[in-house]
């Protein structure tokens, strides 16, 4: 028999210098004071050095026990000590100088450079007034539909006391460029360009620069630099791990891959500081002014908390046979709609990955007309279904860039990837590592903020042109009359 020490592993990790919780989907429990959190029941009527208790549910109290979501929150004083909103004019933020209700239709493939903020006027931005919508679907007052922003900042929300809530929906923010120090009611996580961090609904929160050193494969962004990305808001539910089906019990995004904060509350010498919440609601902004700081949780448990996920981490599943397969595949986390199998929004990711296909397999995408909605982002490189992209100096899908190909509009790899790709042996598996792209897929058709449309700075004006190029198959010689009449297929044509 062995005499060693049984090991127990903690299920906590140590990241540029923070802890955090793994896993997605379990309970968790932190308190930064210990003896903070109260055990056997959630509400005592003697809560530990005077804490409050408070209840922040992300699903109704009757939602089925495995999309439950809740936490339990004790701090100094409860959110509700926070003062009366003030409604803000609708510009800047959240709108570019739009409305979400007057995006417009979008029936082109779209294509976006990078948002030009030029230097000087992108540090006055901080994250909030920086956001920039760019398509948008339903009504959160009907918690149905989504919005895509892009965000540039220059300005740490630390610097300008600001706070910022969300109440129409959960969000997902992912660095293209700069690292983020993101402070939430349930602690800290730092993100990095290839990790995405999700906020749930409700939560507050604070996006500053990282003053760490930046990762990410865009080296040497310095913390002044200005910090850019994509986010996601879901204005029902909130994103899950994809169903696995008979890929079987592993692989995709796994859970113990996604890590969340530990309880941090500000320094008693800082608390009582004036500051100011931004909140959104139905698409309006309000203020709210607090005498004290909302990062006053000193312990929490529960199971609606931030999170991170590094997308390096994917565990990406291919054909290994033939035919280029559904991007389906490429699932991280997806928020489902009533209708079994069809999403309010996938995220989907195109990894670093080997092509191993066969001879007779053409690699790249096909050409298609989906019925759901694809919206598209860089982060690195280039991306396998455009020549005409990263670093070849050509423009087109650039890292910072975007595309829109709304519900059934056509679109799929342009000609030049085309036209290399037929050629293309395909004698052996290639390793394929140009960059790292990801997807937004909805059911909802798109509608466009019209400055997007209109911007001919930041629009690629030009973008429908990557296809003009592909000629039409030649039947010269081809007798139409009779030719087609009474041919056989070969059986195995492969
Ligand atoms: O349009 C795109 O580039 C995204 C995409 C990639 C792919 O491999 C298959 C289908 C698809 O929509
Ligand atoms: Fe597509």
């Amino acid at each position: 028999m062995s005499t060693a020490t049984p090991h127990c592993h903690a299920s906590t990790v140590e990241q540029d210098g923070l802890v955090y919780q793994t896993g997605l989907g379990n309970q968790f429990e932190s308190e930064c004071i210990p003896g903070a959190l109260p055990r056997g029941r959630n509400n005592p009527r003697m809560v530990p050095f005077g804490l409050y208790t408070e209840q922040l549910s992300g699903t109704a109290f009757t939602a089925p026990r495995a999309e439950n979501r809740r936490v339990w929150l004790y701090r100094i004083q409860p959110s509700v000590t926070i003062g009366a909103a003030e409604s803000l004019p609708q510009e800047p933020q959240f709108a570019g100088g739009c409305d979400p209700r007057a995006c417009e239709a979008a029936i082109d493939p779209l294509r976006w450079h990078p948002y030009p903020v030029d230097g000087a006027a992108g540090v006055e931005y901080d994250f909030v007034s920086g956001l920039k919508l760019q398509c948008h679907a339903g009504d959160p007052a009907m918690r149905e539909g989504l919005a895509i922003y892009l965000y540039s900042f220059g300005t740490n929300m630390k610097d300008l006391q600001t706070h910022f809530v969300d109440h129409d929906g959960e969000l997902l923010i992912m660095p293209q460029q700069g690292s983020l120090d993101v402070l939430t009611e349930l602690g800290r996580l730092i993100v990095h360009p290839t990790e995405l961090v999700v906020i749930p609904r409700g939560v507050v929160f604070q996006v500053n620069h990282f003053e760490g050193e930046s990762k990410g494969p865009i080296p040497g962004t310095s913390p002044t630099a200005t910090a850019r990305g994509y986010m996601l808001e879901v204005y029902k539910g909130g994103f899950a791990l994809p169903e696995l089906g008979p890929i079987g019990s592993n692989g995709l995004a796994n859970a113990r891959d996604f890590l969340h904060p530990v309880a941090w509350c500000v320094a008693q010498s800082d608390y009582e500081k004036p500051c100011c919440i931004v909140a959104k609601m139905q698409s309006q902004l309000y203020a709210k002014s607090s005498t004290h700081s909302p990062y006053n949780v000193v312990a929490w448990h529960g199971n609606y908390s931030p999170y991170k996920y590094n997308l390096e981490r994917f565990c990406a599943v291919n054909s290994v046979t033939y035919d280029h397969l559904d991007p389906s595949i490429y699932t991280v986390l997806s928020c489902q709609s009533e209708h079994v199998g069809t999403a309010l929004a996938d995220v989907v990711l195109f990894p670093p990955r080997v092509l191993a296909t066969d001879a007779n397999t053409l690699r790249p995408p096909w050409f298609h007309r989906n019925v759901m909605s694809e919206y598209m982002g860089l982060l690195y490189g280039s991306y396998d279904a455009k020549v005409s992209s990263g670093t070849d100096g050509a423009g087109g899908f650039v890292p910072g860039g975007s595309s829109l190909h709304n519900a059934m509009v056509p679109h799929g790899p342009d000609a030049a990837t085309y036209v290399r790709a037929v050629a293309d042996p395909c004698d052996a598996p290639v390793l394929l590592n140009r960059g790292l792209a990801f997807m937004f897929e909805t059911y909802l058709p798109l509608r466009v903020n019209p400055q997007a449309l209109r911007d001919e700075a930041w629009r690629d004006v030009d973008y429908t042109a990557c296809w003009q190029d592909l000629t039409a198959a030649d039947f010269t010689g081809w007798d139409w009359v009779n030719g087609t009449v009474g041919t056989t297929r070969e059986e195995d044509d492969r």
